[in-house]
């Protein structure tokens, strides 16, 4: 059996994570691994229903300590019931977001700290880690134009404005240079196909 792998996809709002969830998960199943794909939160029948809890209703329904604590256990259920055992079968994982999010988002973005995220993952998750995180990076504005190409508007981006929006995408490169080993800053401009390359490039010491 080969080994398995647990790997992270994170970014901002609409920088290609999905698309590239897809695309990665065929590059890698072309090479011969097993692969299954999952998103956070949710991925796991428990953690799909706390996304909705998650989702639904006002932006200001839960305290930053209670939504921190909602992605921690959406997590937990997830991590337990289907990250561990598929890596564990010698699958590829690969995950649409994970705990740097909450890193980001929850504590960063919303205040409650990186040191107190990381305690929820630990009891949580046992700490658990990727063994790679690629975090896609656009320059600023390129995600809502790209969305706006789409659609003719872009309005979850307006919604949130240009300083939150630099503030998580600030938050994404500064873990890329503090953990190198396991982060790594992908560019996503360009074809979609130029950015799986880049992805898989990044994959060398796992790969
Ligand atoms: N390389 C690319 N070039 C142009 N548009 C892209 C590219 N990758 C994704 N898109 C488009 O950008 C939008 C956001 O991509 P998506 O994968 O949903 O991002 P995320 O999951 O990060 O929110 C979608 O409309 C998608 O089709
Ligand atoms: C996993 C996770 C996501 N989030 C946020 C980021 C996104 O705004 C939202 C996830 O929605 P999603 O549909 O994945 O967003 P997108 O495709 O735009 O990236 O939840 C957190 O705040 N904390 C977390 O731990």
């Amino acid at each position: 059996m080969s080994q398995g792998r647990f790997i992270s996809l994170e970014g901002g709002e609409g920088v290609g994570k999905s698309t590239q969830l897809r695309l990665l998960a065929e590059a890698l199943r072309a090479r011969g691994h097993d692969v299954v794909t999952t998103r956070e939160p949710g991925g796991s029948a428990g953690a799909e229903a706390i996304r909705a809890l998650l989702f639904e209703g006002d932006g200001e329904r839960w305290s930053p300590a209670a939504e921190a604590l909602l992605f921690a256990a959406a997590r937990a259920d997830h991590v337990e019931r289907v990250i561990r055992p598929a890596v564990a079968a010698g699958q590829w994982v690969v995950c649409d977001r994970f705990l740097d999010s909450s890193r980001a988002y929850q504590g960063d973005a919303r205040g409650l700290g990186d040191a107190d995220v990381l305690a929820l993952h630990r009891i949580g998750s046992g700490g658990l880690l990727p063994d790679r995180t690629l975090v896609l990076s656009l320059p600023p504005g390129e995600a809502e134009a790209r969305e706006l190409a789409r659609d003719g508007a872009a309005d979850r981006f307006r919604r949130r404005g240009d300083a939150y929006h630099a503030r998580v995408r600030a938050f994404f490169e500064r873990i890329a240079v503090e953990e190198p080993e396991r982060v790594r800053l992908i560019d996503a401009t360009g074809e979609e196909g130029e950015v799986t390359a880049r992805l898989l490039a990044a994959l060398d010491a796992i790969a």
